[in-house]
């Protein structure tokens, strides 16, 4: 199925996350821990207004740890924040302590009611691949959501039974990420979470380039084995085309070759664990 980037189609899908949270107690909301910001819903704090929520970023295992880090503690101020690789499983078995720990008073006040114990429902929200169906198998312990690499799979809802004292809503909940904001979109683009913004390949290698300039230096010098790194953009990327010898005949640089191999070598995780966005230079110098 391909999405459609309609607004009525992001409207419809918000009201289907917003009828459901009704019935959930604690709220996932999901991560790209390489695009934190990026892979954000733009609304995602007035639809959980109120609602007790745990933030987690998925993927770390592809992301910079120092840059997981300091993102951990920049949305911690939003709510309290989880880093997990749902591939492995790691860091998994967190959320559902701290799920505990935000419901016991909710729990202590039920049980003084007199009213039966129940479990913790839970719901995961998150753009299209950030991983959902991931998380929802590890937490489960079980392959009953179906996981795939095709952006907006839909499955049967039901609950599924967690360990003792948890539910956990088998549909995610799917929401837009910003992606008319064109910066937002190469970033998805680039960490490949939305594979339907197809940007011509000469601009999607610019703009990986223009990042790595940004975050990881170093890594294009190493990478490509350059002796100083031209801050010009359009500039470094020929220097890489010359390294990698797309030249045309004339000694013109063949650009289309050299934006395939920074696009291919990108994907291939050549250039290691990146995080594609920085933290934001005012935050955290109080
Ligand atoms: N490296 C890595 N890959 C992951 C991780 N979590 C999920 N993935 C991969 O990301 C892709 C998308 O995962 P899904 O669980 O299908 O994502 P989803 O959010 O349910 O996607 P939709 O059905 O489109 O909404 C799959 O190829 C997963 O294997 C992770 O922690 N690390």
């Amino acid at each position: 199925m391909s999405i459609q980037w309609y607004p009525g189609h992001m409207v419809k899908a918000k009201r289907k996350v917003e009828e459901k949270l009704k019935l959930i107690d604690v709220v996932i909301e999901l991560l790209d821990a390489r695009i934190p910001l990026s892979s954000r819903n733009p609304d995602i704090d007035n639809l959980l207004e109120g609602q007790k929520r745990i933030i987690v970023l998925n993927k770390i295992d592809l992301a910079e740890p120092q840059q997981t880090k300091k993102w951990l503690n920049y949305f911690s101020e939003i709510a309290p924040t989880l880093a997990v690789n749902s591939l492995t499983g790691k860091g998994v078995n967190k959320i559902l302590k701290l799920a505990k720990e935000l419901m016991a008073d909710d729990l202590a006040a039920m049980k003084e009611k007199g009213r039966m114990e129940r479990d913790i429902r839970m719901m995961i929200v998150g753009i299209p691949n950030v991983g959902k169906s991931q998380l929802i198998n590890q937490l489960s312990n079980k392959s009953s959501a179906r996981t795939g690499n095709r952006p907006g799979v839909t499955r049967g809802e039901q609950w599924v039974k967690l360990r003792k004292g948890f539910e956990l809503l088998d549909t995610p909940g799917i929401l837009w990420p910003k992606f008319e904001d064109e910066e937002v979109g190469f970033k998805l683009a680039i960490a490949g979470a939305i594979r339907e913004i197809i940007f011509d390949s000469e601009l999607l290698a610019y703009k990986i380039v223009e990042i790595l300039q940004e975050v990881a230096p170093e890594k294009l010098e190493e990478r490509f084995n350059l002796e100083y790194l031209n801050s010009d953009t359009y500039e470094l990327v020929a220097d890489i085309g010359r390294r990698r010898g797309c030249l045309q005949s004339g000694g013109r640089i063949d650009r289309e070759r050299v934006s395939d191999i920074i696009i291919r070598e990108f994907r291939e995780g050549k250039f290691g664990r990146l995080t594609l966005e920085v933290m934001p230079k005012d935050w955290g110098s109080n």
